[in-house]
């Protein structure tokens, strides 16, 4: 049903053990076809939200529906043609070829037995030039820096071709240049229908990008709404008990600014 579609939580919530709380029962929806981003200080529990989101964890108490299926009753290749994550951080420490680290985003459309289809190649190759690596196509994906095995991840991610993408902190090992151009692919795909959750330290990367924000705090949901409405100078005093005003951009972008004392 269409008010099934996107992500619904219903009282989820995810703990570590008895000493580690990860993230409170929360209730939540998550419309399809939006760009949401994650906010929230370290520790507040952006990455155990993604991988509740991701099926990588199953909550401990309530359930994660996407589409209105629970997230852990998807057969696993159903999953990954509906949703892709890149994590925080990960190791590629074999020596993979990079086109054949970003052909494994196509893994869940190839057939078993079945070698990679003409289509495979082409959204190989589209993912590669998106993020500007296709002249790393042939090098082992350990001879990269940080920044490149990063867009490497994304474009396996995006070689993956799936509705909703799960991202975390990606942005944070690249330059300004790589990072809004990664953020401007992500909003036309936003713009194309499909549904992007991001975490990120950034407040005015959030304000520039994302249409809606989810803040959480000690493992706890703080608020959420539309970006502009949410990431005020008393949300980062709340946050970061930091002192920030906010400002608005010759295109019409709210931002903020710290003040440093
Ligand atoms: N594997 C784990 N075992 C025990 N506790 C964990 C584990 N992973 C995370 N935690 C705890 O769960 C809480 C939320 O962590 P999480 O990684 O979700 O936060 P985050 O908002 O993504 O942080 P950051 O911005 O630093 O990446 C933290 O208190 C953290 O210490």
């Amino acid at each position: 049903m269409e008010h099934d579609r996107g992500y619904r939580l219903c009282d989820a919530g995810f703990s570590y053990g008895r000493a580690h709380a990860g993230l409170q029962a929360l209730s939540l929806h998550l419309a399809p076809g939006c760009f949401y981003g994650l906010l929230g200080p370290n520790g507040s529990g952006k990455t155990t939200l993604l991988d509740l989101l991701a099926g990588h964890l199953t909550p401990s108490c309530g359930s994660v529906l996407l589409n209105g299926r629970q997230i852990d009753h998807y057969p696993p290749a159903d999953r990954a043609r509906l949703l892709t994550s890149v994590p925080q951080s990960f190791s590629l420490n074999f020596d993979y070829r990079v086109f054949d680290v970003v052909l494994m985003g196509r893994h869940p459309h190839i057939p078993r037995f079945a070698r990679p289809s003409r289509d495979d190649h082409t959204a190989v190759e589209q993912a590669l030039d998106a993020m500007e690596i296709g002249r790393f196509r042939d090098r082992s994906v350990r001879q990269l820096s940080g920044g490149e095995k990063q867009r490497v991840m994304i474009a396996r991610a995006l070689a993956q071709d799936t509705d909703y993408l799960l991202l975390d902190e990606v942005t944070a090992n690249l330059d300004i240049n790589h990072a809004l151009a990664i953020m401007k692919l992500l909003a036309r795909l936003v713009r194309q229908g499909r549904t992007v959750i991001a975490a990120m330290h950034d407040l005015n990367i959030a304000l520039a990008f994302c249409d809606q924000v989810v803040v959480l705090k000690d493992g706890d949901l703080r608020c959420y709404g539309p970006t502009e409405d949410i990431v005020t100078p008393a949300l980062v005093a709340d946050l970061y008990e930091i002192e920030a005003e906010s400002y608005r951009t010759a295109t019409r972008t709210n931002q903020i600014s710290f003040i440093y004392r």
